[in-house]
């Protein structure tokens, strides 16, 4: 697969707006015998190699910085936002409604220098064309991925995403040589919420235990459920002090929320940071003994954290 920064490549006779007639004209023929059945043809085939939306913002972009000098692509849908890599900001942008028989699925965003020119601006909706039903497919295959690696329920990410996002982590911390740190929660005594207020009360706990975690964590940390009321954190650049600060926020988070509280709801975390000779499998567990070992003193003290 052609991986080239096709923004640091970029040559244009399109690139500005066309001054004279005779540039237009040159420019129309151009895009005549561009876009003939064939070229078509070989585009769609070309945006159908992949399924991947990052790649295919790539191959799309080799295509149409040939014709438009742009220092950011990006494109963003109900499910999707995403720049092409090393995109930048720039002067201007120029947006552009990609639709499907008027079916809307999603916007298109040049970051450009100069203003577009009319032949660009018809250039760019041909090729539009051929990357609109490539786009549909790589998105409805993002969203049903989305939708594998997502609890259903809080829309946290489940077990499989985590096990994936683990390794991913654990790799990138070895690469990096930092440290990644695994928090592992289980809510005390939630089965008697269920008992006591029904099935329906039991899910509300869960989301609004999830929304808690989600204020407790930075941007780069992910979170998991695992079903049940088993819940991840994951902790990437991690110290003992980051580990510190989400016990003490989500500890705090939890008096503070109104339904949660209401229900006297509490929750035990064990939490450990990496070390080098770490597998996924050992790190897990030693957060999950760490786990243990507070819901053991949580039941034998009768408190909550
Ligand atoms: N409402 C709701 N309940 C669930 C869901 N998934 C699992 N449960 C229930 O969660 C409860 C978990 O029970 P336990 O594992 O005993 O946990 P606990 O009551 O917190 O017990 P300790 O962890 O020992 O304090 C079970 O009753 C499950 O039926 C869910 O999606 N929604």
């Amino acid at each position: 697969m052609q991986t080239l920064n096709v923004l640091d490549n970029r040559f244009s006779s399109f690139s500005t707006l066309s001054t004279s007639p005779a540039d237009e004209l040159a420019a129309k023929q151009t895009y005549e015998a561009l876009f003939s059945a064939d070229r078509t043809l070989s585009l769609v085939e070309l945006f159908n190699t992949t399924l991947d939306l990052a790649s295919l913002l790539n191959n799309f972009s080799i295509e149409a910085t040939r014709y438009l000098d742009f220092s950011g692509l990006f494109f963003k849908s109900y499910s999707v936002n995403i720049a092409l890599d090393g995109s930048k900001k720039a002067k201007y942008e120029h947006r552009f409604d990609l639709k499907i028989s008027d079916t809307y699925i999603g916007t298109l965003t040049y970051a450009i220098n100069t203003p577009m020119s009319l032949i660009n601006i018809q250039i760019l909706d041909k090729l539009h064309q051929c990357l609109s039903y490539p786009l549909k497919n790589a998105i409805s295959y993002y969203d049903a991925i989305q939708l594998a690696m997502q609890d259903a329920l809080t829309g946290l990410g489940n077990r499989r995403y985590f096990d994936e996002q683990l390794k991913r982590a654990m790799h990138n911390a070895n690469r990096h040589h930092s440290v990644v740190g695994l928090v592992l929660g289980d809510l005390n005594k939630f089965k008697a919420i269920n008992d006591n207020y029904g099935h329906a009360v039991g899910d509300q706990v869960l989301i609004e235990f999830s929304n808690i975690l989600r204020l407790c964590i930075r941007d780069s940390d992910s979170l998991f459920r695992f079903g049940g009321d088993e819940f991840a954190i994951l902790i990437e650049n991690a110290n003992e002090s980051a580990i510190n600060l989400i016990e003490h926020r989500v500890s705090n988070a939890l008096h503070e929320n109104i339904l949660l509280s209401k229900y006297n709801l509490g929750c035990s975390l064990g939490a450990t940071l990496m070390n080098r000779a770490d597998s996924e499998q050992s790190i897990f567990a030693r957060a999950d003994r760490a786990l243990y070992r507070k819901k053991a003193y949580t039941a034998q003290h009768l408190s909550v954290i």
